[in-house]
């Protein structure tokens, strides 16, 4: 757990940080930047869970020389003129938050972006709060469903900064939400403006991050509180079981992963005669390489070339007010201990 050498409340003088946390992104869209990240993402051992004498030469030599030119390209169709869009995404929500927490009463309080993998990093920030006498610091993964490979890896690299120093902040997590009002109604209000602006495909197929089989038999939560999210979804847009799915996508590597996979799923729906379907990727807080080239890309012309005719992406929460009013609900009722006299 997440170190808590400071139980005392802030006084009034005394600031908070709220650190937006998500997977990070390279610093450009070439081999040369892809490389850095990648060699320091697929070295976490919460992601490849292989010894590091083994996996490091197979990363070195035969993962990293064939993905970086690869993956490299697929950043270049997605990259803007601001940059990276989760990271763009990040920073915009970071900003927003701010603002909302101010017009709520809550002034004071910094939000920024902190990426666990490349920058900024999480580490970066903590010492930037850090050197401003910041000591109560909420972490908030943007990821609502809870993952080892993911918000542990927050957590770690919380802890591993928190070990470097003689007298370490306060720090909360928000661990996970896959099931908060909040989000849903963001969720629920982007599908539905979605309808009202291109109608209502046949199917609502909603796309998540997959993560490893092994894991979720290990006893990773991920998956059943992916479904959790599906199933309220649904709910809430009066779906019923045959009008959508839940699928995982970006299986890496050649272990089995969570099912079904979502390629394949919407290749299949196609050959059974679905034309139209909407897709929407609900454990994305930002549109990413992930939804923006992977599903809105890739996946869209395997719908189509197996004979789907209209592929419709929603895009993901991103800055919809809906979402940052969620994200400001979280982070004050997470925030209510040490805001209490
Ligand atoms: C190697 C195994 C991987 C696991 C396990 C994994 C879990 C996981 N990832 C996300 C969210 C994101 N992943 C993103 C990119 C990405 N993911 C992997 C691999 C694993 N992810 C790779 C190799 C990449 C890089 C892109 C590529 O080379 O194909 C991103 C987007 C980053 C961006 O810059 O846009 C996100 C977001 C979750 C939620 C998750 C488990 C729950
Ligand atoms: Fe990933
Ligand atoms: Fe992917």
């Amino acid at each position: 757990m997440l170190a808590s050498h400071h139980p005392a409340p802030p006084s009034p003088d005394e600031r908070i940080g709220v650190l937006l946390c998500n997977l990070g992104t390279p610093d450009a869209p070439t081999p040369a930047a892809v490389k850095r990240y990648l060699t320091q993402f697929l070295s976490d051992r919460r992601i490849v869970q292989l010894p590091p004498l083994l996996w490091q030469p197979i990363l070195r030599m035969l993962v990293l020389p064939r993905r970086k030119k690869a993956s490299a390209e697929k950043y270049q169709k997605i990259w803007t003129e601001e940059g990276s869009p989760l990271l763009v995404h990040t920073r915009k929500q970071a900003l927003m938050l701010k603002g909302w927490l101010g017009e709520a009463g809550m002034r004071g309080i910094e939000v920024e972006a902190g990426m666990r993998y490349g920058n900024p990093s999480i580490a970066a920030q903590l010492e930037r709060w850090h050197a401003q006498h910041i000591r109560h610091i909420l972490i908030v993964p943007l990821y609502p469903q809870y993952s080892a490979t993911t918000t542990a890896s927050v957590e770690d690299a919380v802890n591993a900064w928190a070990q470097t120093q003689p007298q370490a902040p306060t720090f909360k997590l928000i661990s996970h939400y896959p099931a908060d009002a909040g989000y849903l109604n963001a969720l629920e209000h982007s599908v539905r403006q979605h309808w009202m602006t291109h109608g209502r495909a046949e199917q609502l197929v909603m796309s998540f991050h997959g993560i490893p089989q092994r894991n979720v038999e290990q006893g990773d939560p991920y998956q059943q509180q992916c479904l959790q999210t599906a199933q309220a979804l649904a709910q809430r847009l009066g779906l019923t079981a045959e009008q959508y799915c839940a699928t995982f996508q970006s299986r890496f590597g050649r272990l089995p992963w969570i099912k079904p996979y979502t390629q394949p799923t919407l290749e299949a729906l196609a050959r059974q005669g679905v034309k139209t379907v909407d897709v929407i990727c609900p454990g994305f807080a930002s549109d990413c390489i992930e939804t923006l080239e992977e599903i809105d890309m890739e996946v869209r012309q395997a719908f189509l070339d197996q004979g789907g005719h209209e592929f419709r992406y929603i895009p993901c929460l991103n800055e919809r007010p809906e979402w940052i009013s969620a994200l400001r609900d979280l982070v004050i009722h997470h925030l209510r201990e040490w805001r209490q006299p």
